[in-house]
């Protein structure tokens, strides 16, 4: 997708909701807080994991294995390292795809010191040979490695220091049970709600020292699809509009016109989501549609409609994931203007 900033001087390439890391993230981690007290919203999840730290600290223990799952931009990566400051142990940061053999994992493990955390991001991506190492390691603190080849081969069993794996996968339903079994706390995180996103919005514009609104934060936040890494997004896109039109300050005018002029409806929806939902409209009566016929009918991939797109249209009560597929909602018709012939429709 292509936007036409021709008339304003912008040129941007990428839709705010990209999957894929944009030149807007690039300094995301001056970003990120760095305390429970910083981090914004989520209170069951933080509630829990206050709990669990100060337990683990009086205990003098690493913390549990804890599991975060929830959908991309919530705040997994963030929330890995505030555990790990609130701890007060090093963090080693690495990603399922990224440990290809046994031998890589057995030597970050072996390399932690006690009560480390060891951070795998995208945990469902792991080979299983890689995640067999990891049963006993996450249980007993061991590996078991194999010295030698044939009938001398031997196997010996090499004792680690207790750490703490934080996994963190966008889908935990693709995670094998062993592995699921092994987290002792699992943390889902939610979408944010737009008060949650305002005050996400208005801290990172302190941190960027972009003058800011109140209503300029909170339109910023009602468009952001729940997701702070798109709320960051938005701002950096914003920031950039206002100092060409409004001398530098944020507005809720100049939020508008730029959020606008980027395609992202006020309710934060994008060309993608109302392709998608114009599309179960006008090819399949409003649906039921199996994901991967509408993925290839609008030309996306199938998992980034499903954990993407559709975590945002469910919340808001747009789309339903019925047995047989996808379905419209009459509340979406409405919104795109579009007119719902009754529920028939929806039964066809
Ligand atoms: N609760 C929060 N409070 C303030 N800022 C947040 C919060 N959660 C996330 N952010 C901001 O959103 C951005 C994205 O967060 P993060 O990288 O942790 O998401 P993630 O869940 O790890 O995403 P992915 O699934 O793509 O790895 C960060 O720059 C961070 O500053
Ligand atoms: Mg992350």
């Amino acid at each position: 997708m292509s936007i036409d900033f021709s008339d304003s001087g912008f040129e941007t390439e990428e839709p705010l909701v990209a999957t894929s890391l944009l030149r807007e993230d690039e300094n995301e981690g001056s970003l990120r807080p760095k305390t429970l007290a910083e981090y914004v919203g989520q209170q069951k999840a933080k509630g829990n994991l206050e709990i669990f730290i100060q337990a683990a600290k009086m205990r003098n223990e690493p913390l549990d294995h804890v599991l975060l799952h929830g959908p991309p931009g919530l705040g997994k990566t963030t929330l890995a390292g505030i555990i790990a400051n609130e701890m007060g142990v090093n963090i080693r940061i690495t990603s399922g795809p990224a440990i290809e053999k046994p031998g890589d994992l057995a030597a970050l493990l072996t390399n932690l010191n006690e009560n480390d955390i060891l951070f795998v991001d995208e945990i469902h991506r792991l080979n299983r040979q890689v995640e067999e190492i990891l049963y006993p390691a996450m249980e007993d603190y061991a590996i078991d490695i194999i010295i030698g080849k044939g009938p001398s081969a031997n196997s010996i069993r090499l004792d680690l220091p207790k750490f703490t794996l934080i996994g963190a996968t966008t889908r935990a339903g693709q995670l094998s049970a062993p592995l699921r079994d092994r987290f002792g706390v699992t943390l889902r995180l939610e979408l944010y709600t737009p008060a949650e996103l305002s005050r996400i919005v208005a801290r990172s514009a302190g941190i960027l020292e972009v003058p800011i609104e109140g209503d300029g934060a909170m339109e910023i936040a009602r468009r952001s699809r729940g997701t702070p890494r798109i709320a960051n997004r938005m701002l950096r896109r914003v920031r950039d509009f206002a100092q060409v039109r409004a001398g530098g300050v944020i507005t809720r005018g100049v939020a508008d016109e730029a959020l606008s002029a980027l395609e992202v409806d006020h309710l934060g929806l994008d060309a993608v989501d109302r392709r998608m939902l114009e599309s179960i409209i006008e090819n399949y009566r409003g649906g039921p549609v199996g994901l991967e016929t509408l993925a290839a009918t609008i030309n996306e991939e199938a998992v980034t409609l499903e954990d993407v797109y559709e975590p945002y249209l469910m919340q808001l009560g747009f789309l339903t994931r019925t047995p047989r597929g996808r379905c419209v909602t009459p509340k979406a018709y409405e919104h795109l203007g579009i007119p719902f012939l009754g529920m028939e429709q929806l039964s066809l």
